[in-house]
């Protein structure tokens, strides 16, 4: 269960959440403005041949409404009157496409082999995904569009002055060795790829690198594994690259977003509080600054540095198993078994938010079910670990009492009063977080139905047997 918008804190703030497609690869340093890609052989596999397509015995008489978009393949389009005939969308496409729009530089197609109508219709069926994660024809995201003519002096010197970029500012895809002809004459930058190929994800980004000498680095796309969860505002994948690491990737996330997070870290990095009052687009950057924050406190934040953020971490992989997979949470739960079991689950999860308030100073606000994973021993929990670091906050030990820091969270769970500079002795902590737990897990049941509302407000009468470990 997810806890829900309540207020609180110093002044009180929203909770939603906490951060889940694709991240901003931010703005680029480098000088690329246009990127322009032939189509035939590098956007997709296969020809749009016009003495070949719209040929066969029931063709239509316009050649570009013979072609016709697969029902069962979306990346593929073939003629209506020919079926032999047929072009396929290259793999990473559309996620080039959606790369080449989020960094804001413009894009362009040509073609000396294929008229520009049918060109049109094929790029107006083959989609990319757009910042919302929304599938759009390739059409809409094309800026220049000069296929049907083999002029290419001509047409790079107009995409020259149209993007007001020198040759050296505009990268060009081709499979045709011919297209080097433009970088002798106009200092175009030409990529010659393969026909098997086409343009794939390494060769862009190779391109892009050289082209920035090496600077936008920051700004790769992480390489993702297995996809592990998915919560409302981000998806966690296995790092493909290392086995103790998983990434996660925010969803919806845009520039703007990433501007004011970095704003507001800039601050929060200093150890001040971030106030931010009845601005609710300031929400979510606050949120995933505190879990940046959070994350390279408790030395679990891999890469990029808090400064460097465009919509993705990498931290380190927490293993351990959710509270419901164990067989014995299937149990009734007003049942002795069941009620045993979960507290004994609660008091590891209080161990574990202890513990790392005593080494690292900071104190996790949301560890519900969902966020916190255990090892068993056969039906005896033995060890918890906590996940999702964005509702935290600053909390000091002083030997013999817990002082509460200042930070504004956003997103606070129900049954909770978090205010700045409250001192808990170690009893009253536990005591303040497992009454805390024990609702928010009953409330959860009466949510799932598993009880009434009724039974699971008298049993929570009396919590005094919950205090207690054994
Ligand atoms: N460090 C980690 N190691 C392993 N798995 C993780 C890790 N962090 C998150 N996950 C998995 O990904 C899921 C989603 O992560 P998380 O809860 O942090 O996302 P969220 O979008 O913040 O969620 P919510 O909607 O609860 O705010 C988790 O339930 C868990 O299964």
């Amino acid at each position: 269960m997810g806890p829900r918008a309540v207020i609180c804190g110093n002044r009180g703030v929203l909770r939603c959440g906490l951060l889940s497609a694709f991240s901003l690869f931010s703005q680029l340093s480098m000088a690329i403005k246009a990127v322009i890609f032939e189509v035939n052989w590098t956007v997709w596999s296969g020809q749009l041949d016009p003495q070949k397509w719209g040929k066969g015995s029931s063709a239509k008489s316009k050649p570009e409404d013979n072609l016709e978009r697969s029902s069962w393949d979306k990346n593929l389009i073939y003629d209506i009157s020919d079926k032999s005939c047929e072009i396929r969308l290259l793999r990473d496409i559309p996620f080039i496409i959606q790369d080449i729009k989020k960094r804001g530089i413009a894009l362009g197609v040509v073609s000396k082999d294929s008229t520009r109508a049918m060109c049109d219709r094929a790029l107006y069926f083959f989609e990319y995904p757009d910042e919302n994660q929304r599938d759009r024809p390739i059409i809409k995201a094309v800026n220049y569009d000069e296929t049907g003519s083999a002029d290419y002096s001509s047409i790079f010197k107009n995409i020259m002055g149209w993007a007001s970029a020198q040759g050296s500012e505009i990268l060009f895809f081709d499979s045709n060795e011919e297209s080097l002809k433009v970088n002798r004459e106009l200092g175009v930058r030409v990529e010659i790829v393969s026909h098997e190929a086409g343009v794939t994800w390494e060769t862009y980004e190779r391109a892009l690198e050289k082209n920035d000498g090496g600077g936008g680095g920051k700004d790769r796309p992480p390489k993702l594994g297995k996809l592990l969860g998915e919560g409302k505002f981000s998806k966690v994948y296995e790092a493909a690259d290392d086995k103790n690491a998983v990434i996660k990737i925010l969803k919806d996330w845009t520039t703007e977003k990433n501007r004011r997070l970095l704003q507001i870290y800039d601050v929060i990095k200093t150890g001040r509080p971030f106030d931010p009052g009845n601005k609710t687009e300031d929400h979510y950057p606050l949120m995933v600054a505190l879990e940046l924050r959070n994350l390279s406190i408790i030395k679990e934040l891999e890469e990029p540095k808090p400064e460097d953020f465009s919509g993705w971490f990498k931290m380190k992989k927490i293993v351990g198993t959710h509270i419901w997979m164990h067989p014995l949470y299937k149990k009734h739960p007003f049942s002795v078994d069941f009620q045993e079991f979960v507290r004994a689950c609660m008091h590891l999860a209080m161990d574990s938010i202890e513990e790392i308030v005593k080494k690292y100073g900071v104190e996790h606000c949301d560890a519900h079910f969902k966020n916190v994973v255990f090892d068993f021993d056969g039906n005896k929990p033995v060890r918890a670990r906590l996940l999702d670091w964005g509702i935290a906050v600053k909390m000091k030990w002083d030997g013999s009492q817990y002082i509460r820091g200042d930070d504004f969270l956003i997103i606070v769970p129900p049954y909770q009063d978090i205010r700045a500079g409250v001192k808990y002795s170690p009893s009253s902590f536990r005591r303040y977080w497992i009454a805390w737990m024990v609702k928010t897990e009953y409330d959860a049941l009466w949510s799932r139905r598993a009880i009434t509302e009724t039974d699971g407000k008298a049993f929570l009468q009396d919590l005094d047997w919950w205090y207690r470990r054994q």
